[in-house]
């Protein structure tokens, strides 16, 4: 069955906006740390739906099983079982680079003599393709054609260098560009570690002793969301250039590379995070509650219901309504059993696609005037469908409102947005998408709205302003941008970017 998906790669039939990836990680000795880990992913599966994987540190050696399809077809009982360990660090995908494979399933392994590391990763390296080859040139091979399996084998090579995973860590994070974030797992230690800019989120929390002592341990993940199905607590962000290494000598913060002014991905307020998990101190749900009060007081509308698109429009139609004193209710039912992954490519189903998982309910809609809140409008299939389906239940009018900007600019950095003449708002006005999408009226949050509504920390906001934090290489841009626009980058690569494996092997790391 496998081998129908080997090498197929499917994201250029890709309708909507995809997630990204999500990645988890335990030290607990005497936790059963696969099941845990299963736990964790199936909090944290809204971040990738094609493939999952887990893999143990058993303190001798370390075992992986990963699998096309969602974290509950992957894992049986019977396999969790069959996965003792002190360890284990997991990872659920949407793939951004390379194909939807069963070789591109993380984690990714290195051996080192006799040492095994996985590797989980979600984000994009931009400058893969140099590494790669890099690699390639000294006689690594590689079973996918993924970022993250770079990354896995440059660590891989770099220890085998320097007889320490840290410096191979190190010697990885100074030569890799874009965003990141990782988890790492060797037979008796796990690792954590982020981009200099923070671009991808990763943060740590505590598993506390049960009441006889045992049990007490330490968790990273993507997002909070993952601990509380854990029971574990917040402890902090990992911040961005940091290592985390957790052993039976306990945690450890270690230096890994420099870091940079931060830049964390705007979008996961917007969009990926789940509502309850908590990003930089402040609730995804709250935020996004906030973003649609802002974009009623920006782009106010007369009404007689407001309307949210399952799941992450309904906080902003709750804040949205409660702003402008509208009344706030169901408009769409959402089939919860209905995964992407199943929406085949045609455009007929493509269009089915969004009606298998969305319908109008015909009771509260008919006759009605209609706000409809939606997190962002990508390629502009998602709300072309839900306006036709709300006209056909019968709404009178669809004003449709958008708490975050226009995405008019691609994404490198862990999203499958990196194709610019795909986003709808690239090339079409809000009038001409408003035509496109045949709502009776169309308006975004700004930038500034939405920025009122998150923390002050330095944040991505490339895919609306398009300037870059990362520098992205003219040969990985190639291609990706509608003639006329160009892209800003904010700093200047790093002496790393373009470095080769012999060089950096002359830097010394700690
Ligand atoms: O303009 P489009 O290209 O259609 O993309 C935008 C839509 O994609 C996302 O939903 P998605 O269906 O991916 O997931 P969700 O159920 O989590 O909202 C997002 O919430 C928008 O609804
Ligand atoms: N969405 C992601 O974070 C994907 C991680 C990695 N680039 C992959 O394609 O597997
Ligand atoms: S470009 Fe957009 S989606 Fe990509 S990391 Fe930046 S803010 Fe996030
Ligand atoms: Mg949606």
């Amino acid at each position: 069955m496998l081998e129908n998906f080997t090498g197929l790669d499917v994201r250029e039939d890709a309708d909507t906006l995809h997630e990204e990836c999500g990645v988890f990680g335990i030290w607990a000795p005497d936790r059963d740390v696969a099941r845990l880990t299963c736990f964790a992913l199936r909090a944290l599966q809204h971040r990738g739906q094609e493939s999952a994987g887990i893999a143990v540190g058993n303190g001798s050696t370390v075992l992986v099983r990963k699998d096309l399809g969602l974290v509950a077809e992957v894992f049986s009982d019977y396999d969790l079982g069959a996965m003792p360990g002190k360890l284990a660090v997991g990872h659920v995908r949407y793939g951004t680079s390379g194909a939807r494979s069963w070789e591109a399933a993380q984690p990714h392994l290195s051996t080192i003599d006799d040492v095994i590391i996985a590797l989980a990763h979600n984000g994009t390296l931009v400058n893969s393709d140099h590494l790669r080859a890099e690699l390639d040139r000294v006689g690594v091979r590689f079973r996918s054609n993924t970022d993250s399996e770079v990354a896995a084998k440059l660590i891989g090579f770099f220890t085998g260098h320097e007889h320490r995973i840290i410096k191979g860590i190190r010697h990885t994070m100074n030569l890799i560009e874009g965003g990141y974030a990782m988890a790492l797992a060797r037979e008796n230690a796990l690792y954590a570690f982020r981009d200099p800019h923070g671009i991808r989120p990763l943060v740590l929390g505590e598993l506390p002793a049960r009441e006889d002592g045992t049990g007490a341990g330490w968790v990273v993940a993507s997002e909070t969301c993952a601990f509380d199905i854990v029971g574990a607590r917040f402890v902090r962000e990992i911040e961005p250039g940091e290592i985390i290494r957790i052993s039976e000598d306990g945690l450890v913060s270690e230096p890994g590379t420099q870091a940079r002014a931060t830049h964390n991905c705007i979008f996961e307020e917007v969009y990926f995070s789940r509502p309850d998990s908590i990003v930089d101190g402040s609730s995804v749900y709250s935020m996004r509650y906030n973003m649609g009060r802002q974009l009623a007081r920006e782009a106010p509308v007369d009404a007689d219901l407001v309307i949210g698109v399952p799941d992450s429009g309904l906080p902003p139609a709750e804040g949205f309504a409660a702003e402008l004193g509208l009344k706030f209710g169901e408009g769409l039912i959402k089939n919860r059993y209905v995964a992407r992954t199943f929406i085949q490519p045609t455009q007929e189903m493509r269009q089915m696609g969004v009606r298998l998982k969305l319908n109008a309910l015909r009771d509260n809609v008919e006759g009605k005037r209609i706000v409809m809140v939606d997190d962002s409008i990508v390629r502009g299939t998602t709300s072309k469908q839900i306006v036709r389906m709300l006209k056909d239940a019968g709404a009178k009018e669809v004003h449709v409102r958008i708490n975050c900007p226009e995405v008019k600019w691609p994404c490198f950095y862990g999203i499958d947005t990196d194709v610019q003449a795909q986003l709808i708002s690239a090339t079409k006005n809000v009038e001409e998408v408003c035509q496109f999408i045949e709502a009776d009226s169309l308006a975004f949050l700004s930038l500034e709205g939405l920025e009122s509504c998150v923390p002050k920390v330095g944040w991505c906001k490339a895919c609306y302003n398009g300037e870059y934090p990362v520098e992205v290489p003219p040969a990985f841009a190639a291609g990706k941008f509608v003639e006329g626009f160009k892209p800003v980058s904010l700093y200047p690569p790093t002496d790393g970017a373009t470095r080769s494996i012999d060089e950096e092997l002359q830097v010394e790391v700690q």
